[in-house]
């Protein structure tokens, strides 16, 4: 902990932290829900989500069934040609006629040439209709992800929007891409065949049909398997990416705290559940394939024993037996292919399943519907009046963090909020900047609730700068206008100055154009702060929420940065969690919190005077210092 670092002694209240670990029943289970990867989506979202992403499209879905359709009957033709051929074309040109058997050949040309064609029409289309999907998807999911508010991220983790949008789009790709193929290929194929069959001959057609039935009760009993084990390995998956993405995203504290080990093997344990539903899917589909090729099997063994009886018999032609069994090797040829649409089915199913839960996720913070305007700010007049009225809060994942309480903060006041930590001061601050809303009560600004304003017109009104400015890839430049994204070259510049950014900024290797994650782009700490206030000076909001940074910088550095504060916090309404003497000596007022109450409130002279908490605190911070 550094010298600058303010705690209270540790809290003495009554009920004290456990009273806020009681969760209620029903966020428990939710919270299980958000552990387990199992979000709730109505039933049949799945399907609509499907529906809602192919209907744009529907024109070209037609046609690509079109397109296998005809191919289908080019395909299929085959084995007629060849009965046709052994039954008529060679008695005839025994008769020495010609013409039927190059009008075989004939046909068998123009059948292999169309479904050449249409084929390759086909995967063209569909190719393109796939990649519309999820492109449209991977949108989807981006937008969503952003319009969440703040608690669902802290549940769901960055890992798994990850891997909604690459896995879990990823095998619908492949379910769009061949899958879809494959089952419009069997279906016509099974219809095709069988029809052919019955037309050659009626018993062939019956024992086709019979042996269909242990097929289907094969086929359903493998999908029922197969979705569990799906389900499963979406989320297995989804635990590998939240795994690396928390532990790359830290790598800071992975190397100082010499995690790798540990993380290895929880890494290991996660990546080999992995590999064993990995493996559970394939067991299931080897399964699967034996079976059925043993129905397939026995079935075309008993046609052809039946066949040669009745051809030896004379009752059946030869060309006819031939047909027969080619129509039924390619019948039962493709059930294996649709053991591989029922993977890819079922795979992106559980996928699209996983994605609708997140899609049905609504924001906790949602925009008003009918927004209303702030009051025009009276000339001169410096930032807004906050009003926390009868504000009551309890996180999603846990109990009561602030008890009711009631507090206004003057327009043009900088209130500093002291306190041990976990007391509730970030809370505080994020109640006000609507990161969350209040389970009881409202957050005013000049009277108005904030769940009333439009986004735009709320980041107007409040901005929170946090302890850590995060900067995005880009230039400096970019990093200062996300404050106000039409401000000029010129109006950047000028908050850099004012703030005392301008000259660290110039002296990178190419001033404001610098990209931040680029060599020699990299700035510290404290010029992030400054980058950071920078923004929050362009963007000009009435309310600042500042994060008062707990590191400590150099001499120099805390001068430049203090500095700093004072020219944002000028000519505006601040709320700050203060972490050093310096601000709180500065602020008008100053709110003590201990266990989610405020406990002392006043202007600090007084406060010392009181003797109270506060008084403790800057005593402790004098020595501290001196
Ligand atoms: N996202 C969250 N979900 C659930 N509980 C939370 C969350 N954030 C904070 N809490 C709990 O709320 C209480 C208050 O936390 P808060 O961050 O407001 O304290 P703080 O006074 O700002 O502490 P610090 O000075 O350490 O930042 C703590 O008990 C904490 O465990």
């Amino acid at each position: 902990m550094t010298t600058t670092t303010a705690e209270l002694p540790s809290d003495d209240s009554p009920g004290g932290p456990g009273r806020r670990r009681e969760r209620p029943p029903e966020q428990a289970e939710s919270a299980d829900l958000f552990e387990r990867d199992r979000l709730p989506a109505p039933g049949g979202a799945a399907r609509t989500l499907l529906a809602s992403l192919l209907a744009p499209h529907h024109h070209r879905v037609r046609l690509v069934a079109v397109l296998l359709l005809l191919q289908q009957a080019a395909v299929q033709a085959g084995p007629l040609l060849v009965a046709y051929a052994l039954d008529r074309a060679v008695p005839a040109l025994r008769a020495g006629e010609h013409g039927p058997l190059l009008a075989v050949a004939g046909a068998a040309a123009l059948c292999a040439a169309a479904s050449g064609g249409l084929q390759f029409g086909f995967v063209q289309l569909s190719a393109r209709v796939s990649q519309d999907v999820l492109l449209d998807l991977r949108g989807r999911i981006f937008r969503h992800g952003q319009a969440l508010s703040l608690d669902f991220h802290e549940r769901y983790t960055s890992g798994r929007l990850i891997s909604r949008a690459t896995t879990d789009v990823e095998s619908l790709r492949t379910l769009l891409d061949d899958g879809l193929q494959e089952l419009i290929t069997i279906v016509l194929a099974t219809v095709y065949i069988t029809a052919t069959l019955l037309y050659l001959d009626w018993g062939f057609g019956a024992a086709s049909l019979v042996s269909a039935g242990p097929l289907y009760l094969l086929v359903r009993s493998y999908r029922r398997r197969v979705h569990r084990v799906f389900s499963a390995k979406s989320t297995a998956i989804a635990d590998v990416i939240v795994k690396f993405a928390e532990t790359l995203g830290g790598i800071r504290p992975v190397q100082a705290f010499r995690r790798e080990p540990s993380n290895d093997a929880v890494f290991a344990r996660l990546n080999h559940r992995h590999e064993r539903v990995n493996g559970d899917a394939f067991l299931e589909m080897a399964r699967y394939v034996v079976t059925s090729r043993l129905v397939a099997n026995t079935t075309i063994a008993a046609v052809v024993l039946w066949g040669a009886y009745r051809v030896a018999t004379g009752s059946l032609a030869l060309g006819v037996l031939a047909a027969a069994v080619l129509y039924l090797r390619r019948l039962y040829d493709p059930i294996d292919r649709l053991g591989m649409f029922l993977n890819a089915y079922q795979s992106a199913a559980a996928s699209l399943q996983k994605i609708a839960g997140l899609l049905a996720q609504r924001p906790t913070v949602p925009e008003p519907a009918a927004p209303v305007a702030l009051p025009a700010l009276a000339g001169g007049r410096p930032g807004r009046a906050v009003d926390f009225d009868g504000v009551r809060f309890a996180y999603r994942t846990g109990g009561e963090v602030l008890p009711r309480f009631s507090l206004s903060l003057a327009a043009g006041t900088t209130v500093a909020v002291v306190g041990a930590t976990g007391a509730g001061k970030s809370t505080l601050a994020k109640l006000l900047a609507r990161f969350y809303d209040p389970t009881e009560g409202r957050v005013l600004l000049d009277g108005v609730d904030l769940r009333e304003l439009a986004t735009a017109e709320l980041r107007r009104g409040v901005v929170m700068v946090t302890q850590e400015a995060f900067l995005f890839s880009g230039t400096v430049a970019d990093n200062i206008a996300l404050g106000r994204p039409d401000a000029s070259r010129r109006e950047i510049e000028r908050a850099a100055e004012a703030i005392g950014a301008h000259d660290f900024i110039t002296a990178l290797p190419d001033g404001y154009d610098t990209d931040v994650r680029k060599r020699g782009g990299r700035i510290s700490a404290g010029q992030r702060q400054l980058v950071g206030f920078a923004r929050a000076l362009l963007a000009d909001p009435a309310v600042l929420v500042l994060d008062e940074a707990t590191s400590s910088l150099d001499i120099p550095g805390e001068r430049a940065v203090q500095a700093a504060m004072d020219t944002v916090l000028r000519g505006r309404t601040a709320l700050v969690i203060a972490h050093r003497l310096s601000t709180v000596e500065r602020a008008d007022r100053v709110l003590v919190v201990s266990d989610g109450r405020i406990v002392e409130d006043g202007p600090p002279d007084r406060l010392i005077k009181d003797r109270g908490r506060f008084a403790d605190l800057h005593r402790a911070w004098r020595d501290s210092v001196g």
